[in-house]
Order: C-alpha cells, then sequence, then structure tokens
C-alpha cells in the first residue's frame, strides 16, 4: 500500500498526464512537418519531451514547496508522500533522461531542448515571480514542443510555427488565470505575478483577449490548407470551451483553468485529427 503510495506521488510529481500531452505535440509536430519517417528521432524527441515535461513540473514542485503548503497542500511534497529530497533527485533524472534523449538529434532540435530544459530549471526561481514573465516562458515551452518536433525530423515550415503560436497563446491565458486562483498563496510568497500587480480583473480581461485571438486564430490552418474538417470539427467545440472558460474565470477561476485546461487538449486532439486527415484523404 505504501509503495502504490508512493508511487502515485512520483506520477503526480511529474504531473504524467501533462508529459505525456506535451509529447503528443512533439509527436504532432513531427507528424505535420511530413517525418514520421524518421521514427528513431521522432521517439527521441517525445522521449525528450516528456521527461523533460516531468522533470520541470518535479523541480517547480521542489522549489514551490512552501506556496504549496499553502495553496496545494495536497500535492505529494507538502503531503509528505515524496520528500523534498527525493523529488529533486527525481527531477534530476528526469532530466538526465531527456539530455540522453536529445543529444542525437539534429543541431536545431538539441538547441531548443538545451534552450528549454534551461528554462524549465530557472522557471520558479528566477520567471514565475515577475509579472507575466513566468506566464510568457510557460507559453513559450508548451508552444515550442511542435517547433522540437518538426526541427526533430527536418527543417521547421509555416504551418508549424502556425501550432505554436496557437498552443502559446492559449497556454498564456491559462496560466494568467491559474495565477488570478493562486493571488492568495503567490502574496504570501511575495510573487510579484501579474494579477498581484495590475490587479484581477485587469488580468482576467487580459487572458480573455488574448484567448479570443487565439480561437479566431484557430482558422489559419484551414484558411492555409494544413487541415480541414476533421480539424474543425473539433477545433470550434475546443474553442468554444477555452473562450467560454475564460470569461468564466471572472466568477470562479479555479474552475475556469481546469476547464481551459480541458479545451486546450481536445485543441491538441483536433491537431491529431486534422493531420491523421490528410493522411487518410
Ligand atoms: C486556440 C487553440 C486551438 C489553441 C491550441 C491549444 C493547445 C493545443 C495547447 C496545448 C495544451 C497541451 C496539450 C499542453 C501539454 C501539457 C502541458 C505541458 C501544459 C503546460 O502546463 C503548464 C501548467 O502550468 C501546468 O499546470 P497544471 O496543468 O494545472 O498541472
Ligand atoms: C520540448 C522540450 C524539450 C521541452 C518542453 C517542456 C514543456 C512542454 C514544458 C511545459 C511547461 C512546463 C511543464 C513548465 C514546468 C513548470 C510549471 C509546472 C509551471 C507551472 O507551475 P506554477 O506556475 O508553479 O503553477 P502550478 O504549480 O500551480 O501548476
Ligand atoms: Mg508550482
Amino acid at each position: 500500500m505504501a509503495a502504490t503510495r508512493t508511487l502515485g506521488g512520483y506520477l503526480e510529481l511529474a504531473r504524467v498526464g501533462n508529459a505525456v500531452a506535451a509529447g503528443v505535440l512533439t509527436f504532432v509536430g513531427a507528424f505535420v512537418a511530413g517525418g514520421l519517417g524518421s521514427v528513431g528521432a521522432v521517439a527521441l524527441a517525445v522521449v525528450a519531451t516528456v521527461a523533460a515535461t516531468g522533470a520541470g513540473n518535479a523541480v517547480n514542485d521542489y522549489f514551490d514547496r512552501d506556496i504549496d503548503a499553502v495553496n496545494r497542500p495536497d500535492r505529494p511534497i507538502p503531503s509528505g508522500r515524496v520528500s523534498a529530497r527525493a523529488a529533486a533527485a527525481f527531477a534530476a533524472a528526469l532530466f538526465l533522461a531527456a539530455v540522453v534523449a536529445a543529444v542525437s538529434l539534429p543541431p536545431l532540435a538539441l538547441a531548443i531542448a538545451v534552450a528549454n530544459l534551461s528554462a524549465l530549471v530557472a522557471y520558479t526561481q528566477l520567471f514565475k515571480g515577475l509579472p507575466a514573465v513566468g506566464n510568457l516562458v510557460v507559453a513559450y515551452l508548451t508552444g515550442s514542443t511542435f517547433l522540437f518536433g518538426a526541427a526533430a525530423v527536418g527543417p521547421i515550415a509555416p504551418p508549424t510555427w502556425t501550432l505554436f503560436g496557437l498552443a502559446a497563446t492559449a497556454t498564456f491565458a491559462r496560466e494568467v488565470v491559474k495565477d488570478v486562483e493562486d493571488v492568495a498563496g503567490d502574496r504570501e510568497e511575495g510573487l510579484r505575478t501579474l494579477p498581484i500587480v495590475v490587479g484581477e480583473r485587469a488580468a482576467l480581461s487580459l487572458a480573455t483577449v488574448v484567448m479570443a485571438a487565439a480561437t479566431l486564430a484557430s482558422a489559419l490552418p484551414v484558411v492555409g490548407g494544413t487541415f480541414g474538417l476533421a480539424y474543425l470539427a473539433l477545433v470550434v467545440p475546443a474553442d468554444a470551451t477555452m473562450l467560454g472558460a475564460t470569461v468564466w474565470g471572472f466568477r470562479d477561476p479555479s474552475t475556469a483553468q481546469t476547464w481551459i485546461k480541458r479545451g486546450t487538449f481536445l485543441a491538441a486532439a483536433a491537431f491529431v485529427a486534422g493531420r491523421a486527415a490528410t493522411v487518410i484523404a
């Protein structure tokens, strides 16, 4: 029983759902770039992404353990399911796994991996407490999965940049809503997040404008001929969910950010369906 509880603690520390989802985005990036012929490179890129995302989540919880004791006492470290020391060792092992997986990829992909791993290590201590900067870093990291997957198999083409932009802008909006949710604990820790600096309503207004722009821009892959009806069938409800949830953030930021996340995962499925349909067609 204790072993299951500890294993669950490590899986939760890595936020394995996010890590696998990030790996899917890297796969889509390679898929959109037409590079599934390079199975080895695609597999290494996906493994590097999953390991890096897990490492970033684990090191974030390690550095956030005091804030989380206020905001999220049920998380693995504050709840005692994983010790801080073990969490740090786990993060280091995942970072090493990401480096080992990325080191034999093409130069541009390796450069993206080095930049991203550095940003993940630095995020919590350097960027998170700066207004909007932490949100922009997480937004870039999430969108960069598409660039990383494409760079693993060849040059990065315009359709991949579109996917990068969509994922980054939607993620930025959700991060702002998450910061509104965490204002209490962040203020206690002296973090200068966007809602603390400009106020919660102004932050939520910015998140709404950014999310509206992202949802409008989600038509670009169809306009550009990258995706067709299979993509639209999923991205339209995803857009409605993400935008509607962002507006709901004025009433209940916690529920809002959870539903934005669900919308982004549906949007990721739209990318997969859109690309798969072009192969089947
Ligand atoms: C308008 C449009 C079509 C946007 C595209 C949205 C899209 C596909 C976004 C990507 C979402 C996704 C599947 C991300 C992978 C998981 C990940 C790395 C998320 C970053 O999470 C950072 C967050 O702070 C973690 O918090 P939590 O999720 O609460 O654990
Ligand atoms: C492509 C490669 C090699 C790497 C990409 C790695 C990815 C996709 C990173 C995505 C973003 C990520 C996992 C960031 C880690 C830090 C993190 C969990 C930020 C959010 O944490 P907080 O701002 O503290 O909020 P919560 O802890 O409450 O979620
Ligand atoms: Mg945190």
